[in-house]
């Protein structure tokens, strides 16, 4: 059995520019990877594609991005024999922390040893995004400037180190809902520009102070609840907060550990998952 690693993301940055011809928005965002991981585990079989795992959300057929990730290959390089992909999930689903993406991005990249294909991250990058906007971003990891419907990547340093406390209230988010109900003149644009200068200082005040999401305010209208934890997060002492993606997950940034405690317990009594992690933002190597 082989073991890939498919860490979750969380968005520093996420601006919609317009909608494209295609349906899809044109979009400019920034994620950065953070220590919480899916486990797939990829076991060799003569034929077929098989999805094992625990967790009743998630789809063991066609419909899960690991399987379609492992098709993709088996059609792209005509491959005969089959794999068993065990999905040991601890992302929350439906998040707007990429789970599914990642899960199909650790899939390409474990595939690729085991069928022993020899393709660079770039080849498996560009082969993710024909399964998912944010599969391209996950094959890499670390922390990079996403464009176009987010598979054009542009790599970025490390953001300094911190906590992040990440909050799911009991409740999952479509994407497609989300980028279907947002309007572009009530739209408030993050400064892509300064968190980049940010990162590039390592300057967490100033990556603080420029954490931005156009999908917010539309998730916000749809679900107050999400409202309310973006509170509490603040009240109980997160240095800056915001939703990841499409939502409805909160994340807080957090650099004195000694705060953790009192942020983590207080939205424990409040809200279903919570999470203290650390931001990776390192970039990955081949698996
Ligand atoms: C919200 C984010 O997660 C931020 O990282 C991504 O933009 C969404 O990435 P994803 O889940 O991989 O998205 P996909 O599976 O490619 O698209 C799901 C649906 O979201 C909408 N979509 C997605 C990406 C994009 N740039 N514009 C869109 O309008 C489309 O309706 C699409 O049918
Ligand atoms: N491997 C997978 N893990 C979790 N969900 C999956 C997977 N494959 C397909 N899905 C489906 O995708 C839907 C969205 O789940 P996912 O956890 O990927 O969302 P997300 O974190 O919001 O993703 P993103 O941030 O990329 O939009 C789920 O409701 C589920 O039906």
């Amino acid at each position: 059995m082989l073991y890939v690693k498919a860490p979750a993301k969380i968005n520093l940055t996420l601006d919609v520019l317009y909608k494209r011809p295609d349906n899809y928005h044109e979009i400019e965002m920034i994620m950065t990877t953070v220590d919480l991981a899916d486990r797939i585990g990829l076991k060799a079989t003569e034929s077929g594609i098989h999805i094992e795992s625990a967790d009743r959300f998630v789809p063991n057929d066609s419909r899960n991005l690991a399987y379609q990730a492992a098709q993709l290959l088996k059609d792209t390089f005509n491959i005969k024999s089959g794999v068993i992909i065990s999905l040991d999930k601890q992302i929350p689903v439906a998040a707007g922390l990429a789970g599914g993406s990642s899960d199909a991005a650790a899939t390409l990249k474990g595939l690729n040893q085991l069928w022993q294909l020899n393709l660079s991250l770039d080849e498996l990058a560009e082969l993710g995004a024909k399964i998912g906007s944010d599969v391209s971003f996950c094959v890499y990891g670390g922390t990079a400037l996403a464009k176009g419907r987010g598979e054009i990547i542009e790599h970025l340093p490390a953001p300094p180190h911190c906590w992040v406390v990440l909050a799911k209230p009991t409740i999952g988010v479509s994407t497609a809902d989300v980028y279907g109900a947002f309007k572009p003149a009530k739209a408030e644009h993050p400064d892509t520009g300064k968190m980049i200068e940010a990162l590039e200082q390592g300057d967490y005040q100033a990556m603080c102070d420029h954490l931005g999401n156009a999908l917010e305010s539309v998730t916000l209208e749809m679900h107050p609840e999400v409202a309310q934890i973006k509170e509490q997060m603040k009240k109980f002492g997160a240095d800056a907060v915001l939703m990841s993606g499409s939502g409805p997950t909160v994340f807080g940034l957090v650099q004195q550990e000694a705060r953790i405690p009192r942020i983590y317990n207080g939205l424990r009594g409040f809200c279903g998952e919570v999470y203290v992690v650390r931001l990776i933002g390192e970039r990955e190597t081949l698996a």
